[in-house]
C-alpha cells in the first residue's frame, strides 16, 4: 500500500496557509489558506482566472508554491522528493478533471484498474475492483469501450471510477461536470459526492456552478488569489 500511514494525522487532513504562487507578473495565489478535514466536501468557487485550479493544484503537490506551505496528515509537501510526493498522488489522492484524463488506448475498464496497478495491485484483484466500481457507477456495460467510444456523461463516470477505486483519502475535482449538459451533472455529483462519502473521502471540488457547489458541505471563495470560506458565516443556520 502506497498510503503515508503515521502517527502525526491528528489535524486537519489538508491545510494550507498563506499561499503565494505568481505567473510573470500575474498573482495567481496571493496569500491564500484553505484546510479541509477526512470526509468533508469543500466546493472552492470565485471569479474566472481567480486561482481555483492553481490552489487545486498546490494542494495536491501537482506544483509547488513560491511561498506558504501545504501540509498534508502533518507532512509538508515541499520538503518531500519528487519521488514521495508521486508515490503520494498515487496512494491517497483521486483526480477528476473536466476533459481527456482517460487514457484513449485502453478499454473503460483497464482505464479503471491502471491505478490500483500502479500501486500494486495484482491484476485479477485491479479487474474486479474496476468492475465492481463500474457498476456502482452504472457504466458496467461500456467496461471493454475505449474512452473515444462513450458518451461524455460515460467517460466522466468513468474517471470518477477510477478516482474512487483505489481508496483515496483526498479527491480533487476540476470542473469535473463543466462538459456534461445538467442532467449528466447531477448524475455525475450524486455518484461521486455518495461514493465519497460512503469510503469518507475528502473531496476538494472546483467549480463555477452553484448547482454544483450545493453537493458540498462548505463553500470557499476565491478572489485575486485569496481564499475565503463563507460557510462559517452561516454555520449553525441549518
Ligand atoms: N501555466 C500558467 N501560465 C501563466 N499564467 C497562468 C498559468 N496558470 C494560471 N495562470 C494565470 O493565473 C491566474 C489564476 O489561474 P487559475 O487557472 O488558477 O484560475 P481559475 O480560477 O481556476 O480560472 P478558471 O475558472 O477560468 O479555470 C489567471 O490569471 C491565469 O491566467
Amino acid at each position: 500500500m502506497t498510503r503515508t500511514d503515521s502517527a502525526e494525522s491528528t489535524g486537519p487532513l489538508l491545510t494550507a496557509t498563506r499561499l503565494r504562487k505568481t505567473y510573470g507578473p500575474t498573482a495567481a495565489l496571493n496569500g491564500a489558506e484553505f484546510t479541509i478535514d477526512s470526509g468533508e466536501i469543500v466546493a472552492v468557487m470565485g471569479p474566472s482566472g481567480s486561482g481555483k485550479s492553481t490552489l487545486l493544484h498546490c494542494l495536491a503537490g501537482i506544483i509547488t508554491p513560491e511561498g506558504g506551505t501545504v501540509h498534508y496528515r502533518g507532512h509538508e509537501l515541499s520538503a518531500m522528493s519528487d519521488a514521495q510526493r508521486s508515490k503520494l498522488r498515487r496512494g491517497d489522492f483521486g483526480f477528476v478533471f473536466q476533459f481527456g484524463q482517460l487514457v484513449p488506448e485502453l478499454t473503460c475498464a483497464e482505464n479503471i484498474a491502471l491505478p490500483l496497478r500502479l500501486a500494486g495491485t495484482n491484476r485479477k484483484e485491479a479487474e474486479s475492483c474496476a468492475l465492481e466500481w463500474m457498476a456502482r457507477l452504472e457504466v458496467d456495460d461500456v467496461r471493454s469501450k475505449r474512452p473515444g467510444q462513450v458518451s461524455g456523461g460515460q467517460g466522466q463516470r468513468v474517471a470518477v471510477a477510477r478516482a474512487l477505486a483505489a481508496r483515496p483519502r483526498v479527491i480533487f475535482a476540476d470542473e469535473p461536470t463543466g462538459a456534461l449538459d445538467s442532467l449528466n451533472g447531477e448524475r455525475v455529483m450524486e455518484l461521486l459526492t455518495t461514493a465519497a462519502r460512503e469510503t469518507n473521502a475528502a473531496v476538494v471540488l472546483v467549480t463555477h456552478e452553484a448547482r454544483v457547489a450545493a453537493y458540498s458541505d462548505r463553500e470557499v471563495v476565491v478572489r485575486d488569489g485569496q481564499a475565503r470560506d463563507i460557510t462559517s458565516a452561516t454555520a449553525g443556520i441549518a
